[in-house]
């Protein structure tokens, strides 16, 4: 049936109709966007980045992106509402106080890179590096860039010693959002400087050092492990604050994944 036979038709809405509403629609959200954008006008002016040299605040994120999932349902998938969601807050990130993403590419370059569009989408710069350890070089020399490194259960180096202290941290787990197909599900960490209280420590992180037998508790969750001359060097995921070991160095933390 073609279009004009269509709009043609009574009793049931014509296309013209269908396609009006879809109109007005794609109106209503392209004005709301505009006004997001002077909302976030005026947001610049009463928050504080400079002290940072960030507009990340990975806590507030969590708890937008956790609506989203909770809220969401019919034909479009959770995914592209999230990605819709994560390109809107990264870009207002951006505009707010411009920074790059440290991507490793590793072994899958390309699952990084989808990743990282996903997350952060075009208006954000990337910078590619061969392995974790340049992505932490990069994000410390850096005011306010962002890291992001795949969790390898077997990684080349211990990464995660560098970070912790005044140099970058843990701030956010990837798929936050975990759905059935979800299209860019790499798993892997957000590392960032430090952000004050704008951190998310659900989940904390850690480095842990052993010569090999000391037992974790049930509850902590080991995401890449590293062993040289009898030395083992783990990074730990625990929920809560409590350190997994008495040697464990804080490393930095997250919001736990939301599953819908
Ligand atoms: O709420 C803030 O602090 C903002 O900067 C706004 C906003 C957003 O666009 O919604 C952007 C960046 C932050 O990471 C969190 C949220």
């Amino acid at each position: 049936m073609n279009d004009s036979l269509q709009e043609t038709l009574g009793g049931q809405d014509t296309l013209g109709e269908i396609r009006r509403e879809i109109d007005r629609i794609d109106e209503a959200m392209h004005r709301l966007l505009m006004e997001r954008g002077a909302v976030i006008d005026r947001l610049v002016e009463i928050k504080r980045t400079a002290e940072t040299g960030s507009a990340f605040r990975p806590k507030r994120e969590a708890d937008m992106m956790r609506r989203i999932a909770a809220r969401h349902h019919g034909r479009l998938p959770v995914a592209t509402a999230e990605h819709l969601w994560r390109t809107i807050i990264a870009t207002f990130t951006h505009v707010q106080s411009p920074f790059a993403l440290h991507v490793e590419q590793g072994s899958d370059a390309l699952a990084m890179h989808d990743l990282a569009r996903f997350h952060v989408g075009f208006d954000v710069p990337l910078a590619g590096h061969a392995t974790a350890g340049r992505v932490v070089r990069a994000v410390a020399g850096s005011t306010g860039d962002l890291g992001l490194v795949r969790i390898d259960a077997e990684p080349a180096a211990a990464w995660w010693e560098d970070l912790g202290g005044a140099g970058p941290q843990v701030m956010a787990r990837l798929p936050f959002v975990i759905a059935p197909s979800h299209p860019a599900a790499t798993p892997a960490l957000v590392i960032a400087r430090p952000l004050g209280d704008a951190g998310v420590s659900e989940i904390s992180v850690w480095s842990v050092a052993d010569d090999g037998d000391l037992a974790l508790p049930d509850d902590a969750e080991t995401l890449a492990s590293v062993t040289r001359n009898a030395r083992r060097s783990r990074l730990v995921a625990r929920p809560g604050a409590e350190p997994p070991a008495p040697n464990a160095v804080p490393v930095g933390g997250y919001a736990a994944p939301t599953a819908i």
